[in-house]
């Protein structure tokens, strides 16, 4: 079952497109959202969630095919986090606690006051005087205290010390006992998805280039060091971004059996994190 089925979607902006998009997030699990700055995650974002309408293509969100009409439901299921708080500056968490008590059907006002205790974040100053990290912690709190069984999270760590990183790396573990859960998590910061994410997804200049389990990605992928004098033609067909230098090449593979087969100690295999991956493939896209 997925949370998000996105079929052929596709979007054309000045100057950016989203292309073909295909897509599942299966419900029930974390999944990490990956790709350079300007590669696509916000806008797609975006439309998941109806600020953007797409040229062509379906989205079905948790089992809504007519996102329009289902809105306010959806809206209701969904906890939304983006890097910089939207909220209105001259409230103060005490008021703008009123506002979406109002909005969500299943508010949990002990909830949402809980979560600012835990997180340290003062009630009664103007959203407007907390720090870029506490308005991130303000909107967190607001996004898990109604219930919602997906989390969409746009770059919610990139603006918190690292101490709440990681305690908000173990809420949203803690989040994931519940089944029902189903978390999309956008970052830059790839080495928390390797501690939670159970897929990723990365985008590339508005193209989705894969959608992997992460144990099956880095059971995939491997990082492969040699000597020159191996580095035939043949040899390059199983290497992906061959970068050289004067101490030999490095690249990665899916191929690393074979080359060890072929070559033995002569190659260096090591697994490789999530940000090596990105970097492999973009070497290889910009002809590496
Ligand atoms: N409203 C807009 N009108 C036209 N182009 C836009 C608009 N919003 C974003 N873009 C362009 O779309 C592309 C993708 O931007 P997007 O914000 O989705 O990337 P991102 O992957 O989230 O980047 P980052 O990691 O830097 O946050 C960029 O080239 C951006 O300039």
């Amino acid at each position: 079952m997925n949370a998000i089925e996105l079929k052929q979607l596709n979007k054309k902006m000045r100057n950016f497109k989203l292309k073909d998009i295909n897509l599942k997030i299966p419900k029930g699990y974390i999944t990490g959202f990956i790709g350079e700055n300007g590669s696509g995650k916000t806008t797609l974002i975006n439309h998941l969630i109806g600020l953007k309408k797409e040229d062509s293509g379906t989205i079905e969100l948790l089992g809504f095919e007519d996102i329009e009409s289902n809105r306010v439901e959806l809206l209701n299921r969904i906890g939304i986090v983006f890097s910089e708080d939207n909220f209105p500056q001259k409230e103060t968490a005490v008021s703008l606690e009123k506002t979406l008590k109002m909005f969500y059907k299943n508010w949990n006002s002990d909830q949402f006051y809980q979560y600012l205790k835990r997180f340290g974040v003062e009630t009664s100053s103007k959203i407007a005087r907390l720090s870029t990290g506490e308005k991130v912690k303000l909107s967190i709190a607001a996004a898990l205290s109604h219930e919602a069984e997906l989390l969409i999270l746009d770059e919610p760590t990139s603006n918190l010390d690292p101490t709440f990183r990681i305690e908000f790396l173990e809420l949203l573990q803690e989040l994931m006992m519940d089944e029902e859960m189903t978390i999309l998590f956008s970052t830059h910061i790839t080495s928390d998805l390797e501690h939670i994410a159970d897929y990723i997804v990365m985008i590339d200049d508005g193209e989705i280039l894969f959608n992997m389990e992460l144990e099956t990605l880095t059971e995939t992928y491997k990082k492969v060091k040699g000597p020159f004098e191996v580095l035939d033609d043949e040899i390059k067909e199983l290497l992906i971004g061959v970068k050289t230098s004067s101490l030999g090449f490095q690249a990665m593979t899916k191929e690393s059996r074979i080359l060890e087969e072929l070559f033995g100690s002569k190659v260096l295999i090591e697994p490789v994190t999530i940000d090596e991956v990105m970097y492999y493939i973009k070497h290889q896209k910009r002809g590496g």
